[in-house]
């Protein structure tokens, strides 16, 4: 028998890359060959992604920009589809599974005019424009959240809600419990932005720190995310201010911070809204403004929703808000753990597993 062989692909931040990583791992069990189609920004990111094969393709994206600019991105998305037929013509995959952004719009078009099964898995609150304009061609639909808005009427594919996969890191740190904040303990407080880092962290977190009294100061251990062009100036105010922080611009063991952490600071993409819930930690959420869709509010409101996280809108986000929240963590530590509590209640552990069976089903149905 033909062993199965399967194309991911994901553009290459870690928001779409994780969970195209959870899948991988998911599937080998099943004796499944993992091919990983996805663009040059991958970096050392690709790294631990469980893949057979790694093929680039394109990372044109139509977003922003002028006409002119949009009109060049587009005809790239083709000549990327024109380009990816040979290879899905000389790979055979059973199917193709797209994790969103737009260097997957090549790999899925290109498999869908083949007649190869297309799956789609959206991450986020709202489809995504990538997801969207693949997914009325896709014969599944997987979604990280019970509800996706957006999906485009005409997408005929059959809908399964698996929640959103995580690492098999992220899987491994959630055995470790919440640690309640006692009264004279130091409160270790973690800040990050998404996978490209977020600047707003870098302006405001300092600065609200800044402002704290200073026998509450002097109970916090920070680790913070920052960009490398901004690690300078946070570094010298946590200096300044004798606030023990580990800074750096990528942590690669992130998840195992993230279950160390009574508080945690962050973007709300949709791995880190996942991996909350998995981790069940508490949370105070700024969602990514501007967004055409608005796809960090959505992710954020559900973890909101359950008492899990507080959400405040980047206007909203100023030093005085930070440490009054801070501040009230100090005061009420038992809000942390009822908020870890309920962040773990909508965790989904196995929602790589549950993708992979979906898929494994899907194609045994076709057969
Ligand atoms: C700017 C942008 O387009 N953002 C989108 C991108 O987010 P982006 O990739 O930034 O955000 P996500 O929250 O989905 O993923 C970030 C990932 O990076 C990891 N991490 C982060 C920092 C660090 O130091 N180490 C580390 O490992 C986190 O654990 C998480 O797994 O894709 C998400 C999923 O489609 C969308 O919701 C976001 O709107």
């Amino acid at each position: 028998m033909k062993q199965p062989l399967i194309v991911l692909s994901a553009g290459g931040t870690g928001g779409h890359l994780f969970p195209a990583e959870s899948l991988a791992s998911a599937l080998k069990p099943h004796g499944v060959r993992i091919i990983l189609m996805t663009d040059g920004r991958v970096g050392n990111i690709s790294g631990s992604f469980p893949a057979d094969e790694i093929v680039q393709v394109t990372s044109a994206s139509p977003s922003g920009g002028s006409v002119i600019k949009k009109g060049l991105a587009a005809v790239k998305l083709l000549l990327g589809t024109l380009r990816a037929m040979p290879t899905l013509r000389r790979l055979k995959p059973d199917a193709v599974v797209g994790f969103g952004g737009y260097p997957t719009v090549p790999p899925l078009l290109a498999a869908s005019l083949l007649g190869i099964p297309t799956v789609v898995h959206e991450q986020n609150g709202v489809m995504g424009r990538a997801n969207r304009l693949l997914a009325g061609r896709a014969s599944l639909i997987a979604t990280g959240f019970p509800e996706a808005k957006n999906i485009p009427a005409k997408a005929k594919a059959e809908m399964i809600y698996t929640g959103n996969p995580v690492r098999p890191a992220v899987l491994e740190a959630s055995t470790i419990p919440f640690k309640p904040l006692g009264a004279n303990d130091k409160l270790h407080l973690l800040v990050f932005g998404g996978s490209q880092g977020a600047r707003v962290m870098s302006d405001i977190v300092p600065l609200a720190l800044r402002l704290l009294p200073d026998n509450l100061r002097q109970r916090l251990h920070v680790t913070q995310q920052a960009r490398a062009e901004d690690y300078e100036r946070v570094k010298q105010v946590y200096d300044e201010i004798g606030v023990e922080a580990e800074i750096a611009p990528f942590f690669k063991d992130l998840p195992k911070r993230m279950a160390d952490a009574q508080f945690i600071v962050a973007r709300s993409g949709a791995s880190t809204v996942a991996e909350l819930a998995v981790l069940g930690r508490p949370s105070l959420l700024v969602p990514l403004p501007g967004a055409i869709d608005q796809d960090q509010a959505a992710n954020a409101k559900y973890l909101e929703d359950v008492g899990a996280a507080r959400v405040i809108l980047q206007n909203d986000f100023t030093p005085a808000r930070l440490c009054a929240e801070l501040t009230e963590c100090f005061e009420k530590p038992e809000r942390l753990s009822q908020a870890a509590t309920a962040a773990a209640s909508v965790g989904i552990k196995d929602a790589g597993d549950r993708l992979a069976a979906e898929i494994l089903r899907h194609l045994s149905d076709k057969d």
